[in-house]
């Protein structure tokens, strides 16, 4: 302890300023006239050394952000405030600033003021966060509770209907965690019969059954120090909802095959098309798992609940056609739009994609028409739960399960048995067209 003891006090205190900064990023720290007292590496870097010691907070941020830093240091609202003058990058052109209040037996002595880089243009109302794109408020609302859920190890439930982003959504939770660096697995649990789904997810060892050949590691394991994302949750049969139950609990697996209990440190993310609740109203579901696995929820809406997003999403998906396709399409036809507005979208943006990509295909000139469009937007051939009324915009509710067996048959005819194009057809995951299948037969059989 020889080198502790020769630490000079200013050493003492970047020491402790940069413990600080690797706990709770970059801080600010201000007596209780809120004058800076001293500042970490990190928020000098971020505010571009606009902040030194003995200077008032808002002296370094724009003259409009005054009344704003002043509410944040009387409240924990956090204020998202500009850096005075231009900046040299446009990741510090807004910047997030928390407070927290100080005090000592009872007296205010400062704040630590905690900053972060903001991505949104505050004044601007659309956003891609992470590969989604949006102009509805309640999306954006859901980013802003996506941020903070990743920076705890809650599990997160995302529900809606297919084609609505949950992957894209779990992805972002990883990505902006502090399991990043570890890896992102992904299994569909709706996709496997459940004594695969149960060597898939736990593993097995070598011999636990005919064809098991080497032990394997399953994906728990695979995710150890990283995320699982648990796709279409709620079709896992009661056996494998005890097991997952148990895993959540104790926080070990036991492989098929195994006796003991391995550890595992992997955080959850769910994700189901159905109202969970209601699955353990009607006793297909456990309770105490969906509480375990439910401890954000987080509920995407449909395309049709938010129409705005319809028109920009569509250009937005020309344009990346365009930029790697052979031929520009410039421009949407006033009934070409019209059709794509009124329309419901049971596939939501998944299928928007794929219709923009079959008109980009199908587009002879600059202007993409109606005729281009896929045939389901033949007006005279669509049927009644596809359309969207633009008089009452209130929600169809199509979810892929109301899909008729004949659409899956016609697509499936279509597409000369093609199970990857069909489900394209419908703007449904193939996962979801194989499941409406099974259920169909399921239903035959009974
Ligand atoms: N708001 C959005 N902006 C841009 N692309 C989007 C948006 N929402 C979804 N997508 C795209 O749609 C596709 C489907 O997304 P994703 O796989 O995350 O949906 P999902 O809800 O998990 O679907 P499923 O339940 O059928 O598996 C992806 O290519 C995704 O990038």
């Amino acid at each position: 302890m020889k080198s502790g003891a020769r630490l000079l006090p200013e050493e003492v205190l970047r020491h402790s300023l940069r413990a600080l900064e690797l706990f709770a990023g970059p801080t600010v720290l201000l007596d209780a006239q809120a004058r800076v007292l001293a500042l970490g590496t990190e928020a000098q870097a971020l505010t571009e050394n606009r902040l030194s010691p003995g200077q008032r907070l808002h002296e370094g941020f724009a003259k409009t952000a005054e009344n704003e830093l002043q509410a944040a240091l009387r409240s924990p609202r956090e204020a998202v405030v500009s850096l005075a003058g231009p900046t040299a990058s446009p990741r510090t052109r807004a910047l997030r600033v928390r407070a927290t209040p100080l005090a000592e037996e009872g007296r205010s002595t400062g704040w630590a003021v905690h900053l972060s880089p903001c991505h949104v243009d505050p004044n601007s109302r659309e956003e891609l966060f992470h590969g989604l794109w949006t102009q509805d408020l309640r999306m954006r609302r859901l980013f802003r509770i996506i941020e903070k859920a990743a920076r705890t190890e809650a599990n997160v439930l995302v529900r809606g209907e297919s084609g609505t982003g949950k992957e894209r959504v779990a992805t972002a939770l990883h990505a902006l965690s502090s399991r990043a660096r570890g890896p992102f697995r992904a299994i569909n649990c709706a996709a496997l019969s459940p004594s695969l789904l149960e060597s898939e997810l736990f593993g097995h060892v070598r011999g636990a059954f005919t064809g098991a050949v080497r032990d394997s590691p399953g994906h728990f394991r695979l995710a150890q120090g990283g995320t699982l994302f648990l796709d279409e949750v709620a079709e896992l049969s009661p056996e494998l909802q005890a097991k997952l139950l148990r895993v959540l609990e104790t926080r070990t697996i036991i492989p098929v095959g195994g006796r003991e209990p391995i550890s595992v440190d992997v955080r959850i993310v769910a994700a189901t098309h159905r109202a969970l609740r209601q699955e353990v109203e009607q006793g297909r579901f456990r309770a105490d798992l969906m509480y375990r696995l439910r401890v954000v929820p987080i509920f995407l809406p449909a395309l049709r609940e938010r129409p705005g997003d319809i028109l920009p999403l569509a250009e937005r998906f020309l344009a990346e056609l365009n930029a790697r396709g052979s031929h520009p399409v410039l421009r949407i036809s006033a009934q070409a739009r019209r059709q794509l507005q009124e329309y419901a979208w049971p596939g939501n943006v998944r299928e928007l994609r794929n219709v923009m990509e079959y008109a980009h295909v199908m587009s002879e000139g600059p202007t993409l028409t109606e005729a281009e469009l896929p045939p389901e937007f033949n007006e005279q051939a669509r049927p009644a739960r596809l359309r969207r009324s633009l008089a009452s915009p209130a929600p169809t509710a199509v979810q892929p399960r109301d899909l008729h067996l004949e659409d899956i048959h016609r697509a499936l005819e279509q597409t000369q048995g093609n199970r990857v194009r069909a489900a394209s057809l419908l703007g449904i995951s193939r996962v979801t067209l194989w499941r409406r299948l099974r259920e169909g037969q399921g239903a035959k059989a009974r």
